[in-house]
């Protein structure tokens, strides 16, 4: 499988402080790597760095490199809203705007310069659909999103986030806001999306991680620890420190 997306020794300092201490992994195409680690070892902070969130905070400074299909994503050349349209995120709590649900769908492509009804319909139609929520809305469409269950409402980001035709979805914790039902919803989802997409998920959730990943990360104090098949990270990790975390001996 190819990689989508190639970090290579990637710093991240918030100030003074270094929140990312030399990162180099390779993601690959239509798979889904999990982060996982304590509280506070970066795994945000990673996740945002890959579609360049994290130009959004005020002190932030970053070295090395992050490729997107072999594009340097700090280039200057880069055009940031073309680099979130190809690499969306959805966050842990569900944000849809308050308009309705056909307007929730239908912003991103708007913005993006398609306005032909049936173009529209039919965008709104599939996200939906690849986010396996058309069958319970399609008689609402024009009712408030603000309406749905929060299982809903996260489906329904993902839909947006599927809108305008990423090829990578950031997921952070995206179900730890929601009840154990509709966790394995977006569980059962992602299964389905990988098919199509790649997938970089953060997780606290140890079973979640090994129920639905691919690959498994491990960071730790700003560093990544190890990766690889999530099933040798759980049955046979490399570093003590990954098996002392996944043991649950620490964080
Ligand atoms: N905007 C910010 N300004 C300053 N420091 C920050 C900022 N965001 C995060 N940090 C610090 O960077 C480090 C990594 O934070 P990050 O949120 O990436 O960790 P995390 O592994 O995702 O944690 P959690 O699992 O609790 O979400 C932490 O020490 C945190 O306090």
């Amino acid at each position: 499988m190819e990689n989508i997306i190639t970090s290579q020794d990637l710093k991240l300092y918030y100030g003074n402080f270094e929140a990312l201490k030399g990162i180099t992994v390779e993601l690959a195409e239509r798979e889904i790597t999990a982060l996982i680690g304590p509280s506070g070892c970066g795994k945000s902070t990673f996740l945002k760095t890959l579609n360049r969130m994290n130009d959004l905070v005020p002190g932030v400074r970053v070295e090395g490199q992050v490729l997107y299909h072999g594009q340097d994503i700090f280039a200057p050349e880069v055009d940031v809203t073309q680099l979130r349209k190809n690499v969306g995120m959805v966050f842990q709590k569900p944000n849809p705007f308050p308009m309705s649900i056909y307007d929730n769908i239908a912003y991103g492509p708007r913005l993006h310069g398609t306005h032909s009804k049936a173009e529209l319909n039919d965008l709104v139609e599939r996200s939906l659909r690849g986010a396996s929520l058309w069958e319970e809305v399609r008689d609402r469409l024009k009712k408030s999103a603000l309406g749905l269950s929060g299982g809903q409402q996260q489906r329904l980001c993902i839909a947006r986030a599927l809108a305008v035709q990423p090829d990578v979805l950031l997921m952070d914790e995206p179900t730890s806001a929601l009840d154990p039902a509709s966790t394995i919803r977006i569980e059962e989802l992602m299964a389905e999306l990988k098919k199509n997409y790649t997938v970089v998920i953060v997780t606290h959730n140890m079973q979640q991680a090994a129920r639905i990943s691919d690959k498994c990360a491990f960071f730790l104090l700003g560093e990544m620890v190890e990766i690889g098949p999530t099933e040798q990270i759980f049955s046979m990790p490399r570093d003590k420190r990954t098996e002392d975390y996944i043991t649950g001996r620490f964080g």
